[in-house]
Formats: structure tokens, sequence, C-alpha cells
């Protein structure tokens, strides 16, 4: 028998036939290396590594090296740098605003490809996330870690400002409400990171598109609607809210406001769901931890968010064997059992049904309800293009442009109309350029 050719079963470059039996001695197989990129930093890469080694204990054929890339952003500035050679990884983590370059650098393998060829079944995924990662109707990419921001409250805090702990605010007028009741003795009533996959979510969240052209989905955009109402709503919200002293402004870094939160220095905060686990046992014994979801404004129209995290990309410059091999990893980590830990141990919600029938996520759930809320919103969020996501190969130098009019809006410096029509027109400068150099 020995190890199979590892070619997929459709492809055309499948080597002839290897069903004559040979009589020379065999040799035990070297396995297969597969190189993974990642983004996963402290507790997440340590769950990121117990995978690997329970992967890689598991058969003999593959052997999988994870490697810590840094952010999702200098993970994928290095691996762009390492394009034209084989220096790259077989395998890389890339964050959801990075999907729209991944398929136009023309690098990676579909991974429709290989769900093809082993007739993997793609209906035992979720379909918001399915939504999200397939374009053309064709999945270029396995979703693995996904999230999405939600509201964190402190409940302590809450009962001591005589607010119902278990009636967190949903909309901004009673986020704004509940941040001045919360503002006493030094502390602020909420602390919201000046990250651009907030606003994104927020657009989200008013049923609104934040691109063009079906959100960069019907066709490249051209342009961004940050600068309409939906933007301009959401930074003056969050603006006079810095401005009255109840929310405080701490700067671009989640890592922060999560400190923040957690020294109990303000009373809500926003952060992915990939913080969960962390916040809610950093908190035992400190103080009760409520989630509920993202904010929207009172007469938001159908609305919902946006599936964020990242997704795993075969590159197409690595051998047959090796991308077979990733193939093989991401598999395993798309199992029921496999989704099921890692959401309990990281707060990244399922990419399979199936996982909610594991005993461990249930009994997770019963122990931290906390962790209910991302779940709730995700299924609750009705498909459309606004909660579908916007796709732009610029995507992450525009979150960057976004993060720009924020803080300009929040320090005073520009007022929001002024920073959100700046930003919108070196957004759409940023996709014209771009869009010459994709055919
Ligand atoms: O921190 P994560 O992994 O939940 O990702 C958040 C965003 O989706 C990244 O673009």
């Amino acid at each position: 028998c020995g190890k199979a050719e590892v070619a997929p079963a459709s492809s055309s470059t499948a080597p002839a036939s290897t069903t004559a039996a040979s009589t020379a001695p065999t040799k035990a197989a070297e396995p297969v290396k597969v190189i993974w990129w990642h983004s996963m930093s402290g507790e997440l890469g340590q769950a990121v590594d117990k995978l690997v080694a329970d992967f890689n204990a598991s058969q003999k054929d593959v052997q999988v090296q994870a490697v810590f890339q840094g952010t999702y952003d200098e993970s994928l500035n290095k691996m762009k740098a390492s394009m034209d050679t084989k220096s790259g990884p077989s395998l890389i983590q890339v964050y959801e605003i990075g999907s729209r370059f991944m398929i136009d650098s023309k690098a990676i393998t579909p991974v429709q490809k290989f769900v093809d060829a082993d007739k993997f079944d793609l209906s035992q995924l979720e379909e918001n996330i399915l939504n999200y990662y397939k374009v053309d109707d064709k999945l270029n990419s396995m979703p693995f870690n996904t999230s999405n921001p939600i509201l964190y409250y402190n409940k302590d805090m809450f009962k001591a400002a005589g607010l119902d702990p278990e009636k967190p605010p949903t909309t901004y007028e009673e986020v704004a409400k509940a941040a001045q009741a919360l503002s006493k003795d030094g502390k602020a009533g909420a602390s919201f990171a000046i990250y651009g996959w907030f606003m994104e979510q927020f657009f989200a969240g008013q049923g609104a598109e934040f691109l063009n052209n079906g959100n960069g989905r019907t066709a490249a955009a051209t342009e961004t609607t940050l600068n309409s109402e939906a933007g301009l709503k959401t930074l003056s919200w969050w603006k006079g809210m810095v401005d009255n002293k109840s929310v405080m402004n701490l700067g671009r870094k989640t890592d922060d406001t999560k400190k923040a939160f957690l020294a109990g220095q303000v009373a809500m905060t926003l952060d992915s769901t990939a913080s969960l686990r962390g916040i809610v046992t950093g908190a035992e014994g400190k103080f009760q931890v409520g989630t509920s979801t993202m904010p929207k404004p009172a007469d938001a129209k159908d609305g919902g968010v946006v599936v964020g995290g990242a997704s795993l990309y075969i590159l197409n410059n690595k051998s047959e064997a090796e991308q077979k091999g990733a193939w093989e990893f991401i598999k395993f980590l798309t199992t029921p059992k496999t989704q099921a830990w890692w959401n309990v141990n990281t707060g990244y919600f399922p990419i399979t049904k199936k996982a909610y029938d594991e005993q461990l996520i249930k009994d997770n759930l019963a122990k931290y309800p906390q962790f209910q809320t991302a779940i709730d919103q995700l299924h609750n969020t009705k498909a459309n293009k606004a909660t579908q996501g916007a796709v732009m190969g610029v995507f992450p130098e525009a979150r960057q442009l976004v993060e720009t009019a924020i803080e300009e809006a929040l320090t005073g410096k520009k007022a929001p109309k002024d920073a959100l029509d700046a930003a919108s027109k070196s957004i759409a400068e940023k996709l014209a350029a771009y869009n010459k150099t994709v055919k």
C-alpha cells in the first residue's frame, strides 16, 4: 500500500497509475511537511499549537509546523514579500479583509478544488460563514477562526450605577445614556478601540453596504459609502460620548481597551469573540462579565454582523503533496470535535453546525452563557449584501484610512464629515489604482 499519491483525484496533473506492485523493498516514506503561517498570539497561539500537536500525533503522513508571523497585517505583508520565491508557507491564515487580495493574487489553489475532489460536504458549514467566503460561488479558502465583535460589560459597575445588569444597552442611544450613568469616580462608561472593523460592523448593523457595487460583490468596488449617513451617524455618536467624557479614547488597540476593562476602569467595551475566553476568565474573582450584541441606532433597518476572523489559503507554488497535506490538516480543523474544542478554548464560534452537538460546547455554554451572545448574533443576522460583508483588494489599507478618520474626529482634528470625506476620497483613489492592476 504505502502512502497514497496526494494529488486530488480530479487533478489533471495527477500522476500515472501507481497500482503496479513493486518488488523493491519499501522504505518508510517521509511525512509531507506543511508550513502554516498564522497570526494567533498568546492564549490563541497556545490553542493553535495544541491543535497542530493533536493533528501530527493523529497520523504519520503529514506533519504541520505552525509558525507565528505576527498580526494579520504583518503576516500578509510577509506573504506578499515572499510571493515570487518558494520561501513562503504552504498554508496561511489570512483575515477576512484579505480575501479579495488573496483571490486576485493568483498565488492560491482555491480550496474548492479539494472540496470537489474529496466530495467534501460544504453543507455542514454555517451558512452565514459560507456566505462571506464564497465568491463567484466558489470557496477559495476554508474558514477556520470566525468571530463577531460583541459588547462586553461589567455587571458590578452596572449595579453600582443603578442600571439593570440583565438589561444591557443595545442601541446607540441606550449606550450613550448608560455610558453617562456609568461615568463616575474617575471611571469611564466605556472605551472602544479605534478599530476599522467596528466601523465595518456598524454599517452592517444598519443594513448599510460599505462599498458600491453590492459591497464589491457584484463587481469590483470603485467607491466606499463611508461618508454616508450610516458612517456619519456612527462617528457623531462616538464623538459625542468622547466629548462628554463618558467614553475614554485609548487609541487603536483592543489590547489597551481590554486591559482597561479588565482593570475595572471602564464599564463597557467592544471586542472580538476571539477575546471571549480571555475576558471571561480574566475577570473571574474580580467582577461579573456580561455580553451583548453590537449596538445599532434605534431606527436601524435590517442588519446584523459580518463574519470576522480568518480563513486558510493553500499556496499554489508548493508541491501537490504539500498542498494535499495542507488540505488534510484543514479537514482536521473543520471537524465538529476540533471546532468545539477551539470554540471553548478561545471564543471563536464553530464553523460547523454539528459542533453544537458536542458535549464540550454544551457544558461550556452552561458554565459561561456569555458564549451564547455571538452565536445568537450570527444566527439572527439576516443575509443581505450588507451583512455578507464588503470585499476589496485594498481593504487592509482602507481600514487604516478609516481608523485615521475616526481618530481625527475623536481628537477634534477634523469634523466627522470632513474626516469621513477625506478617507472616502483616498479609498476611491486606492481602489482605482488597484482595479487597474487586476484583470
Ligand atoms: O481578531 P479576530 O480574529 O476576531 O478578527 C477580527 C477581524 O475580523 C480581523 O479583520
